[in-house]
C-alpha cells in the first residue's frame, strides 16, 4: 500500500469509529474540531487521489446506521448532511459557485441560527403527528415517535385548517442550555453521570428506550425546513415556507432572517456570533441557505449535502489540551473545590487556562490524572469545565488522583461528611477563605448581635486585612475603624464622606465600637452557636448550654460524649468534636475570651444527665463495631473503668461474657492508637461529668418537667421564640417537630400540618388563649401586657 493509501485508510477508520461514538453510542471522544480535521484532510486527499475514492468513506455518508434498538424509518427524502465552511474566503467562494451556475449577482439567502442538537422529521398525514424519526444515516433513521410525543413544542396536530395531506417537517431537537445545567447540577449531586454538552443531552434523551425518561428530560424544538408535502403547493421560497411552518404551529427560530451576497451573510454571522453568549441554547454556527426552490433544484447535491446550503461554523467550544496539576479552592462555606490548571489553549476564542472538576467524585468518574490529555468545554459564560480524558493520550505513570488531607489555604483537615459529594475545609475561624462567611454568621443578630457590623464592612476588614478571624473584632479600635475607611476610599477613588465641612465623621466608628462592645457580655448558647459549628443551630448551641454548663468543659469534651444529651446524633457529635479538636479553632477561642467576651455564669450540668451517664453508655456512643448496649454492659461489669478496659487482652473480652467476634471486633479496634486515646479521653470525661453533677434534689422542679412541647402557627402576644423560652423556664422541652413523644401543641394562627398531625396522633392542643392563661398561672405572663 502507498503512503496515501495508508493515510487514507487510518482516516477513515479513525472517522468511522468517531462517527460509531457519536452518532449511535451518544459517547464521543474526540472534539468536534478534530473530527472535522480529519474529515477535511479525508476529503483533500480523495480530492488530490480520485483513485481511491470510494462510496463506503465517510465523505460520502451522512451520520451513521441507526442502532438496532429502534425500529427503522426510511426516509422518503433523504436527510442530508450540510457543508462546512470555516472562513470569510469558504463562505466566499461558496457564494461565487452560485453565482456562476446561477449566473445572478448577489443571491437571496435565507439565514437561521444552527442549533446544536439532533436532526428529526416529522410526518404529519390529515393534520396529526403519526411518526417521528431521526436523521441515522439519512436515508434509514430510528423511530423514536413515543419519545418525540414527549416534546412539548412538537405540534401533535397542525394549527389552522389548511394543511397537506401528507407534510414532513424536519428540524433540531435540543437542549435548552437552563436544562443542560439543571440536568447536571442534579447528576453531580447524585453522583449520576454528567452530560458531556447540550448536544449530548438532546441526542441521549431523545434515544432513550424509555419514553418517561425522554419526558423528564425537557427537551426542545425548532422547525427549519419541509420534506415530502403531498396535496399542497408550498410557496416559492425557503423564508415564506418558514412562516407557513410558523401558521401551522411549528416553532421556527426568531433569529431567522434574509440577506444577500457574501457581505449580507458575514454581517449576519457577526451578529449571531455577538448573540451567542447570550442565546438559551447553543449554537455551533449558522447555516446559509439558497432562498428560491428554483435555484435550490438546479443547484442540486453533492453525496452528502446540497449544493445550494453551508454550515458556517463558529470557533469551537471544546478543545483538547494538557492538564497540568490539580488544586484546590475553598470557598465561602469551605466547600474544597478542585481546579484544573490547564495548558493554555484557544477555546470559543478566549485562552483558558483553568477549569472546574466539580467536585471529587467528578473527577473519579471520569478519572482524570495529572498530565492527562483532556477536553475543555467553554460555553457563553459558564466557567470551562474538563468533560472528558482522553484516554489514548495516558502517561503510563499517570496516578489517580486524591483529595489532599489539608487546606492549602489553613492547613486544616480537609473532610467529608458520610452521603456528602462536597469535602470541606475543616478550619472555620481560620481559614481566609471561610472568613468573611464566619464573621458574618458570627456578628447576625441571633448569634453575638454586632449592630451595624454590615457586609460592607466585613468585607472591607476582611481585604485590607484587619479581621484575620472573628477574635480579631475585639481588638478594633477607632484609629483602625477610620483608617480601613480612608484606604477604602483611596482604593475605590471614592470622595471621602468621612471628611465633610473639614470635619472628619467618626460618629460611624464610634458606634461601631460601642456595638462591638456591647456584644462582649453574651450568653453560652449565643456564643456556641456563633462559632458557626456545622450542624450546630440555635437549638443545639442551646441544648449544650442547657446540659453541660461550661464552656471549658465543652470545648475539651470528646466526640461520644455529645451524645448523651438527648437530640444530638453520631453526626453532629462528631461535627462538634471535629470542630473543637482543631487547635485553630481553639486558639480562636482563647483570643475571644483573652479580648473580653463572657459567655455568663459557669453552671453544674443538668442534674438530667444524672441517668444517661455511665461507662456502659459511654460504650455505646464511641460507636465500636459490634458492641451493642448489651455488650457495653457486659464490659461496664466486668472493667472498672476506660483504662482498665484498654489494658485488657482479648480473652479477657471473652471472659466479660462477649461472643468471639465481638471480643476480636473490640480488640481490632482498640489496636488501633487513636481509637485508644478516644476510648480513654472519653473515660476521663465521663469522670469529670459525673463529679460535677449537682445533687439531684437541686433541679428546681417545673410544671412542665418531661413534657415535650411543639409550637406552631403565629402568636399575636408574643413571637414563638419567646413563648418558647417561657415554657422552657417552666421545664418543657421546646421541638420543632410533632411525633408522637409530643406531650403538647400550642397552636396559633394559621397553623398547618403540625396541627393536622398532633389532631391525627390525638395530642393534646391548646390555643393561644390557653397558653396565655396558663403561663399567667405560673407567674411568666401579665394579663394585658401585650
Ligand atoms: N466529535 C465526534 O466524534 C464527531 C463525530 C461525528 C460528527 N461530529 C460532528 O458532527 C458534524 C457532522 O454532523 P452532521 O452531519 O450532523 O453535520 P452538521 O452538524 O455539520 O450539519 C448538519 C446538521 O445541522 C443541523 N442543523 C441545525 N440547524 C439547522 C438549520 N437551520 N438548517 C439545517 N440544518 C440545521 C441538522 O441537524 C443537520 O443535520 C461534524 O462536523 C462534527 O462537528 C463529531
Ligand atoms: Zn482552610
Amino acid at each position: 500500500m502507498t503512503d496515501v493509501a495508508a493515510r487514507i485508510a487510518a482516516l477513515r477508520q479513525k472517522i468511522e469509529d468517531a462517527n460509531h461514538r457519536y452518532y449511535v453510542l451518544d459517547d464521543p471522544t474526540i472534539t468536534d474540531i478534530e473530527y472535522d480535521r480529519l474529515m477535511r484532510e479525508l476529503e483533500a486527499l480523495e480530492r488530490d487521489h480520485p483513485e481511491y475514492v470510494d462510496a463506503a468513506s465517510p465523505t460520502q455518508r451522512v451520520g451513521n446506521r441507526p442502532s438496532a434498538a429502534f425500529d427503522e424509518v426510511q426516509h422518503a427524502m433523504p436527510m442530508l448532511s450540510l457543508g462546512n465552511a470555516f472562513t470569510d474566503e469558504e463562505v466566499a467562494d461558496f457564494v461565487r459557485r452560485i453565482e456562476e451556475r446561477l449566473d445572478r449577482t448577489d443571491p437571496v439567502f435565507s439565514v437561521e441560527p444552527k442549533l446544536d442538537g439532533l436532526a428529526i422529521s416529522l410526518r404529519y398525514e390529515h393534520g396529526a403527528f403519526v411518526r417521528g424519526a431521526t436523521r441515522g444515516d439519512g436515508a434509514t433513521g430510528e423511530d423514536v415517535t413515543a419519545n418525540l410525543r414527549t416534546v412539548k413544542a412538537i405540534p401533535l396536530h397542525l394549527r389552522g385548517g389548511d394543511w397537506p395531506e401528507v407534510l414532513e417537517v424536519r428540524g433540531e431537537v435540543y437542549m435548552p442550555l437552563a436544562a443542560f445545567k439543571a440536568y447536571n447540577e442534579r447528576a453531580l449531586k447524585d453522583g449520576g453521570k454528567v452530560l458531556a454538552n447540550p448536544r449530548n443531552g438532546a441526542a441521549g434523551s431523545l434515544r432513550q428506550l424509555d419514553p418517561r425518561i425522554t419526558a423528564q428530560r425537557p427537551l426542545a424544538f425548532y422547525a427549519y425546513a419541509v420534506g415530502v408535502v403531498e396535496g399542497m403547493d408550498l410557496p416559492a421560497s425557503h423564508s415564506a415556507t418558514l412562516q407557513r411552518l410558523r401558521d401551522w404551529g411549528f416553532p421556527v427560530s426568531a433569529e431567522s432572517d434574509v440577506v444577500a451576497g457574501t457581505a449580507g451573510l458575514l454581517g449576519y454571522y457577526r451578529r449571531m456570533g455577538e448573540k451567542r453568549d447570550a442565546l438559551p441554547f447553543d449554537i455551533d454556527g449558522v447555516v446559509y441557505k439558497l432562498d428560491d426552490y428554483a435555484g435550490q433544484r438546479e443547484m442540486g447535491f453533492v453525496s452528502r449535502a446540497p449544493r445550494w446550503a453551508i454550515a458556517h461554523k463558529f470557533p469551537a467550544q471544546e478543545e483538547s489540551t494538557e492538564l497540568l496539576d490539580i488544586e484546590i479552592q475553598i470557598g465561602r462555606t469551605g466547600a474544597a473545590t478542585p481546579v484544573a490548571r490547564l495548558k493554555p489553549v484557544q477555546v470559543a476564542g478566549v485562552v483558558v487556562t483553568n477549569a472546574t472538576l466539580h467536585n471529587a467524585d467528578q473527577i473519579a468518574r471520569l478519572d482524570v490524572r495529572i498530565g492527562d490529555a483532556v477536553i475543555v468545554r467553554r460555553a457563553g459564560d459558564v466557567i470551562p469545565e474538563i468533560v472528558r480524558v482522553v484516554p489514548e493520550h495516558r502517561k503510563p505513570d499517570a496516578t489517580p488522583w486524591s483529595m489532599p488531607a489539608a487546606c492549602p489555604v489553613c492547613g486544616s483537615e480537609i473532610v467529608r461528611e458520610e452521603g456528602e459529594a462536597v469535602w470541606r475545609c475543616s478550619g472555620e475561624l481560620t481559614c481566609a477563605a471561610q472568613r468573611k462567611e464566619a464573621i458574618r454568621h458570627f456578628a447576625s443578630r441571633r448569634a453575638m448581635d454586632i449592630e451595624g457590623l454590615g457586609d460592607r464592612y466585613i468585607e472591607d476588614l476582611s481585604d485590607l486585612g484587619y479581621l484575620q478571624s472573628v477574635a480579631d473584632l475585639y481588638r478594633l479600635t477607632l484609629d483602625d475603624l477610620l483608617e480601613m475607611k480612608r484606604r477604602v476610599d483611596e482604593r475605590d477613588g471614592t470622595t471621602p464622606e468621612t471628611v465633610k465641612a473639614g470635619k472628619v465623621a467618626t460618629k460611624w466608628a464610634d458606634n461601631l465600637i460601642e456595638a462591638i462592645d456591647r456584644s462582649r457580655a453574651t450568653t453560652l448558647e449565643r456564643f456556641l452557636f456563633a462559632l458557626g459549628i456545622e450542624h450546630v443551630g440555635e437549638s443545639t448551641a442551646k441544648a449544650l448550654a442547657a446540659w453541660f454548663g461550661d464552656l471549658d468543659l465543652i470545648r475539651c469534651m470528646p466526640w461520644p460524649l455529645f451524645k448523651c444529651v438527648p437530640d444530638i446524633g453520631g453526626e453532629v457529635a462528631r461535627a462538634l468534636g471535629h470542630f473543637f479538636d482543631q487547635p485553630g479553632n481553639q486558639q480562636v477561642i482563647d483570643a475571644l475570651l483573652e479580648r473580653g467576651v463572657r459567655v455568663g455564669e459557669v453552671r453544674p450540668p443538668s442534674a438530667k444527665l444524672r441517668p444517661v451517664l455511665s461507662f456502659a453508655a459511654m460504650l455505646t456512643d464511641l460507636e465500636i463495631p459490634k458492641v451493642t448496649r448489651i455488650r457495653a454492659d457486659q464490659l461496664a461489669a466486668a472493667f472498672a473503668n476506660a483504662a482498665v478496659l484498654r489494658a485488657a487482652p482479648e480473652h479477657a473480652f471473652v471472659t466479660a461474657g462477649l461472643p468471639a467476634d465481638s471480643a476480636r471486633a473490640l480488640a481490632a479496634w482498640l489496636a488501633d492508637e487513636a481509637n485508644a486515646t478516644l476510648l480513654l479521653r472519653s473515660g476521663e470525661a465521663l469522670a469529670e461529668l459525673q463529679a460535677r453533677l449537682p445533687d439531684a434534689d437541686e433541679a428546681p422542679a417545673g410544671p412542665l418537667d418531661g413534657k415535650t412541647v411543639v409550637l406552631t402557627g403565629a402568636l399575636s402576644a408574643m413571637s414563638r421564640d419567646e413563648a418558647g423560652a417561657k415554657l422552657e423556664a417552666l421545664g418543657a422541652k421546646v421541638s420543632g417537630s410533632v411525633s408522637k413523644k409530643t406531650h403538647l401543641v400550642v397552636a396559633g394562627e394559621a397553623a398547618g400540618s403540625k396541627l393536622a398531625k398532633a389532631q391525627e396522633l390525638g395530642i393534646e392542643i391548646w390555643d393561644e388563649a390557653a397558653l396565655l392563661a396558663f403561663l399567667a398561672e405560673h407567674g411568666a405572663w401579665e394579663q394585658g401586657a401585650a
